[in-house]
């Protein structure tokens, strides 16, 4: 309901209650128009579907489209198919009962599509396991053999269903489909043998023809054009556009293997589908006695063959019958009329017996095994009501049919209307009657004539308001009806019945097509009739008592399941996509009882939710003031209705509730965005608390991480402590475990400390304080690096510091303690140039001691004249030890008077040896020349 009102504007009411001129069928029309010319076929009454047929294929089929509908509240979504499947389905599961589908419309009207639908949609949305696909695939294939045996193309719809099916599908407790079950009914079994103009017979023929291939055919004597048979080429289409029977057949051939058939099942089915073929092909003649003969007998033997059965009793069956007296039988000559009749009758009794075999077989591929199986939903796809310009028996068959599924409807609705008024303490007056029309005499075996079938009528039922004859009409209404007809006002109209010809009221199968067929030699017709047979034929029941129990049963199924129901509607008699024949829809509306349905449903109320559900979908702000006004108008108005135990609030007029639905619109974008933010803030805070517990626990352990390391590091000081301790205790002792690392760390500790305290020279007696187990080591160490202090110290003295040096050892050796001052001079190095002696090259007998003038108050170098000059000179120089201290200078050389003040002495020679000093002081050694 609420799709329904979210998409109402746009093309008509989705659903029929919210109308307001519900009991206008003009109103109904327009709003099935309106969304039929925009491709939306689907409408709801309530939870009622009203289906108009497309002729096109709409794409609103596809697998999306089922996991759209797939466990969506009903009203939640446009009306679909697939809505009601799911909500029978989830129901099913919730509340583990049974259910039921029920489809019905007209010929053409898309029953059959729908159920094909609603298996599809359980095919693909329910839970599959791997095992049970089987049972899904031949639940899936069972419909192109049924198809293949009871669809046939009619002038109304080229795949027409001609049987009423109900098909159980099997669910377990977890609602996967484990099997299923059909019920067949009322197969139309004079399409064998005739068909009007446009019209075929059923498939199978036509797609055994077309697609069997050229062995086959040969071996059940047929050839593949269709016209080559009567039973197929009556109808003037054999060949039909549409319909490719090649395909078909492939398909159908496919589903045979899968639903389990056997080659001898398959072998002996043909072999009927042939035989029928044969029969229909058998001519007769008038032999002289008047009676029947069959000139060619080429077919009589073709079918004995196929079927096993003797061909001169097979010709006896089809041309004599036997009258039993009391006492004794006679075989008659039937006419060639009667014969004619014998044939078709046998024709269609082998057909439709087979095609119940085929339904049984079908079924017992389908059974689920597995006795856990717990819940079923139904599919009933049952012929609409049928009113033709001729009535025979099957559509008296199908109308009684409909008017008993009808009443079920209606009980089942209108039951639970008013039971839900009265519960949510609401009154209804709905008024309707039902019109229980059919009493067990209609369908009653009676005599062998049209007319007396009708007086026996007359006489059982004639009081009835809704039965009529041509006699018990009035003079207005005697001219409408015909002396053989009735006519029977259902609940969709009048329908006039002619009793003539067809209203099988006793057995049609003779004594002697029963003899045949029962000692056939193919498996599936001694199945299909038994001698038993033979034995209480004047028991069996007529085809409407069998019909009429079967009906019965099915509504005992029914009766025990819960009801969908769709409607299906036919647009056009052309079968043309967008074609809306307001004529036809009409009829189809009334006789489906569409108003009627609608003015139960709007009786009461247009809307009822349950008060949650109302309130979860309107109560926004924006729309709550609106609702407050809405609550007190509405409570004011209907105070009088208020009861102790409602649950549901129920509003009367559309236009009340869309006034709602507009301020629900209106407040959808505000409550769109606080639904959104709502979420949004709702997500970010899951995030944001879920990255803080990371976070957390991210931390935690870290700083467990952590602690764990400090641990280990402590330990392991606390250990490297300890040992530190045994080993500074035990420190004196000899090398050992205890002591051993703690001797290397000292030791390691002592030399790097070493490092920065050795002494830097010779003079530095400094040294670092050895630990006691280090002294030895220490001692060596030291003396090791005096040693190489020294060497180092040594290795820098020059040689003339070291002359120097030595003379400082001779100083000391002379001086000291002996002389004061010694100690002082101890740190005036000795100058190399502080002392030299000179002497000229010649033969003088001067030398110079040169005394280095530092100190200003001192006097300079010494002049010193001897005679022996190179043996002082020698003396000291040696004394000295400086042989180079000497200097033998040519011509002059320099001395100094006093520091600052030099002198020069100039050597020279003469003649004499002379010295003087002349004006300037300098000072002239004159020497003699030398011999
Ligand atoms: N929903 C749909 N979408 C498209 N085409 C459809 C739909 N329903 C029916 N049709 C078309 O209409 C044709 C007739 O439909 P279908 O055979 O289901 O009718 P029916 O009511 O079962 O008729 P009958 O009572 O004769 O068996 C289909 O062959 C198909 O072409």
């Amino acid at each position: 309901m609420e799709g329904t009102l979210t998409a109402r504007d746009k093309v008509g009411v989705q659903d029929f209650v919210l109308l307001d001129a519900y009991t206008s069928e003009s109103a109904f029309v327009d709003n099935l128009r309106k969304r039929f010319s925009e491709n939306l076929i689907y409408t709801y009454i309530g939870t009622l579907l009203v289906s108009v047929n497309p002729y096109q294929e709409l794409g609103i089929y596809t697998v999306s489209q089922m996991e759209l509908y797939q466990g969506v509240n009903f009203f939640e979504l446009p009306p679909h198919v697939y809505a009601i499947a799911d909500n029978a389905y989830r129901m099913m599961c919730s509340e583990l009962n049974n259910h039921f589908i029920f489809i019905s419309g007209e010929s053409g009207a898309g029953k059959t599509e729908a159920s094909k639908k609603i298996l599809q949609y359980f095919a693909v949305t329910c839970p599959m396991t791997e095992s049970l696909q089987i049972a899904r695939d031949r639940l899936l294939l069972s419909n192109p053999v049924l198809e293949a045996f009871g669809n046939a193309k009619t002038l109304r719809n080229d795949n027409s269903s001609r049987f009423g099916k109900y098909m159980d599908i099997q669910f377990d407790f977890q609602g996967v489909p484990v099997g299923g079950h059909i019920i067949s009914y009322l197969i139309e079994k004079s399409r064998v043998v005739y068909q009007n103009h446009g019209e075929r017979n059923f498939h199978i023929f036509y797609q055994l023809l077309a697609g069997g291939d050229a062995e086959r055919l040969s071996s059940l004597g047929l050839e593949q054009d269709p016209q080559l048979y009567k039973y197929l080429s009556q109808g003037h289409c054999a060949k039909e556009s549409s319909i490719n029977d090649k395909n078909d057949w492939k398909t159908v051939s496919n589903a045979f293997s899968v639903i389990d058939f056997t080659r001898a099942d398959l072998e002996n089915l043909f072999g009927i589908i042939a035989s029928v073929l044969h029969l229909g092909n058998i001519c007769f003649t008038e032999d002289k006695q008047g009676g029947a003969t069959v000139p060619d007998t080429h077919e009589i033997k073709w079918i004995a063959k196929l079927l096993g059965v003797c061909p001169s009793v097979l010709l006896e069956a089809l041309t004599h019958r036997k009258i039993e007296a009391k006492t004794e039988e006679v075989i008659c000559p039937l006419t060639v009329e009667l014969s004619v009749y014998s044939r078709d009758a046998m024709a269609k009794a082998v057909y439709g017996r087979t095609f119940t075999w085929l339904v049984s077989k079908i079924n017992s591929s389908l059974v689920n095994k597995d006795i856990t199986q717990k819940t079923v939903i139904g599919l009933l796809d049952i012929y609409g009501f049928e009113v033709f310009d001729k009535n025979g028996f099957e559509q008296f068959c199908i109308n009684y049919c409909n008017e008993k599924l009808q009443q079920l409807l209606i009980e089942r609705t209108l039951k639970a209307e008013q039971a839900e008024y009265e519960v949510e303490g609401i009154e209804v007056n709905i008024g309707i009657t039902l019109r229980v029309m059919f009493s067990k005499e209609c369908i009653r075996p009676g005599p062998a004539t049209d007319l007396s079938f009708l007086e026996k009528l007359e006489e059982k039922v004639g009081r009835h308001a809704h039965f009529q004859t041509r006699k018990l009409a009035g003079a207005k209404g005697r001219k409408r009806i015909g002396w053989l007809e009735f006519r029977l006002l259902h609940y969709a109209g009048e329908v006039t019945y002619c009793t003539k010809g067809e209203w099988p009221v006793t057995p049609i199968l003779t004594v002697l097509h029963l003899q045949v067929l029962c000692r056939s030699k193919n498996s599936i017709l001694r199945e299909c009739f038994l001698v038993a047979e033979l034995e209480n034929r004047r028991r069996q029941p007529t085809v409407g008592t069998q019909f009429k129990n079967s009906l019965s049963s099915l509504l005992e199924i029914l009766i025990s399941k819960e009801p969908s129901y769709i409607r299906c509607i036919k647009p056009n008699e052309s079968k043309e996509p967008s074609k809306f024949d307001d004529f036809l829809i009409r009829h189809q509306i009334k006789y489906l009882g569409l108003m009627e349905h609608l003015r139960v449903r709007r009786a009461g109320f247009a809307y009822r939710r349950k008060y949650e559900h109302f309130l979860q979908r309107h109560l926004s702000s924006p729309t709550l003031i609106f609702f407050n006004i809405f609550i007190y108008l509405f409570a004011s108005r209907e105070r009088e209705r208020q009861r102790e135990n409602e649950t549901k609030i129920f509003i009367r007029f559309p236009r009340t509730l869309f006034a709602t639905e507009d301020a629900f619109e209106f407040s959808k974008h505000q409550l769109v965005a606080r639904i959104q933010a709502t979420y949004k803030g709702c997500l970010a805070r899951r995030e944001y608390m879920r990255k803080r517990q990371a976070a957390t626990k991210l931390e935690a352990h870290w700083r467990g991480a952590l602690a764990r390391k400090e641990i280990k590091r402590r330990r392991w000081a606390v250990q490297i402590i300890r040992r530190f301790i045994k080993g500074f205790i035990n420190r004196d002792k000899p090398l050992c475990p205890d002591n051993e690392e703690f001797v290397v760390f000292v030791r390691k500790n002592y030399i790097l400390n070493l490092r920065y305290h050795v002494p830097k020279n010779v003079l530095d007696k400094s040294w670092l304080r050895p630990p006691g187990i280090l002294e030895n080591a220490s001692d060596l160490l030291r003396k090791m690096c005096v040693r190489n202090l020294v060497r180092k110290y040594c290795r820098g003295v020059s040689a003339e510091r070291k002359a120097m040096m030595q003379q400082k050892v001779v100083t000391s050796d002379i001086f000291r303690g002996k002389k004061d001052g010694y100690a002082e001079s101890l740190n005036q190095p000795f100058a190399h140039s502080r002392l030299g002696v000179s002497t000229s090259s010649l033969s003088d007998g001067f030398l110079v001691i040169h005394v280095s003038p530092e100190d200003k108050q001192q006097k300079g170098d010494i002049i010193l004249q001897c005679e022996h000059i190179f043996e002082v000179v020698t003396k000291l120089a040696m004394l000295a030890k400086k042989e180079c201290m000497v200097n033998v200078v040519q011509g002059s050389l320099q001395f100094y008077v006093s520091p600052g003040k030099e002198g020069t002495i100039v050597f020279d020679t003469g003649p004499e040896e002379q010295v003087y000093k002349d004006k300037n002081g300098q000072l002239t050694v004159v020497s003699g020349r030398g011999a």
